[in-house]
């Protein structure tokens, strides 16, 4: 699936890629997944509960290993890395977005922007001026100090969204970002992702509800552990 964008280099390239998962008894969650994701893509992933999404995401994100098939992010053979060097891959190359935010409630906003340059090696003294400009990205320049608490969810939202930018990742993996949200916003959420988009990110956005899904310029479907792509029109 998606082989057909000559030219942009390929993010994700998954081939034959499945988990099983030991048991007992044995379960294969994913199983024979083939895709290719080019730099620039606005991906969605929808299926129905249980159906492998939480699993497809731990692959593509580095939190879990294929157990047969291949996983290459940004051309880097993953399955044979070592913990530490797939640890490292994941913090350069991949910002994560979760429906629960996942801010620390005492640090400002910009300290949790912050903290997510702590191991990736930049220095201490620039953290701060990037964590500023991931900010101002996302349209939060005015709130660079506040409290989570005394920030809205679509804000929160906002600050998470700094905070898996500010490294300069090549793919934003987002896990139902605006499941914790009300339509409007979600919609705000859902319109930064694409302006985002539009200025050169991929983005893989993980979600139950259809109408998240069809914001995506391709939309695949996880069923039973198996994916499929309907080619829009
Ligand atoms: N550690 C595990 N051992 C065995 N089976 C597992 C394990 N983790 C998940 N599964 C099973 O794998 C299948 C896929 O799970 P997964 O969490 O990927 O689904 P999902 O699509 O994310 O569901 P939801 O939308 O409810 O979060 C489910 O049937 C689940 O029960």
């Amino acid at each position: 699936m998606g082989d057909d964008q000559p030219g942009r280099p390929p993010v994700i390239e998954l081939r034959q890629a499945g988990l099983r998962y030991p048991g007992p008894p044995p379960f294969t969650a994913l199983d024979g997944c083939d895709l290719t994701v080019h730099q620039g893509e606005f991906v969605t992933v929808v299926g129905p509960s249980g159906a492998g999404k939480s699993t497809f995401l731990n692959i593509v994100g580095l939190l879990d290993i294929p157990t047969r098939g291949s996983y290459l992010l940004d051309g880097f053979d993953t399955v044979n890395l070592r913990d530490r060097d797939r640890t490292a891959l994941r913090g350069q190359r991949i910002g994560f977005v979760f429906q629960s935010f996942h801010l620390l409630p005492h640090r400002t906003a910009v300290e949790n922007v912050a903290l997510a340059l702590v191991y990736n090696g930049t220095p201490r003294k620039a953290r701060g001026d990037l964590a500023r400009q991931a900010l101002l990205r996302v349209g939060l320049g005015h709130r660079v100090e506040a409290l989570p608490t005394t920030l809205s969810g679509g804000e929160r939202q906002r600050v998470a969204i700094a905070r898996a930018l500010v490294g300069g990742p090549s793919l934003l993996l987002c896990d139902e970002p605006t499941g914790n949200l009300d339509t409007a916003t979600a919609d705000t959420i859902l319109g930064l992702l694409e302006d985002l988009n539009q200025a050169g990110m991929t983005v893989l956005v993980i979600t139950h509800d259809t109408a998240v899904a069809q914001r995506g310029c391709r939309t695949l479907t996880i069923r039973d552990g198996k994916m499929t792509e309907r080619v829009k029109e």
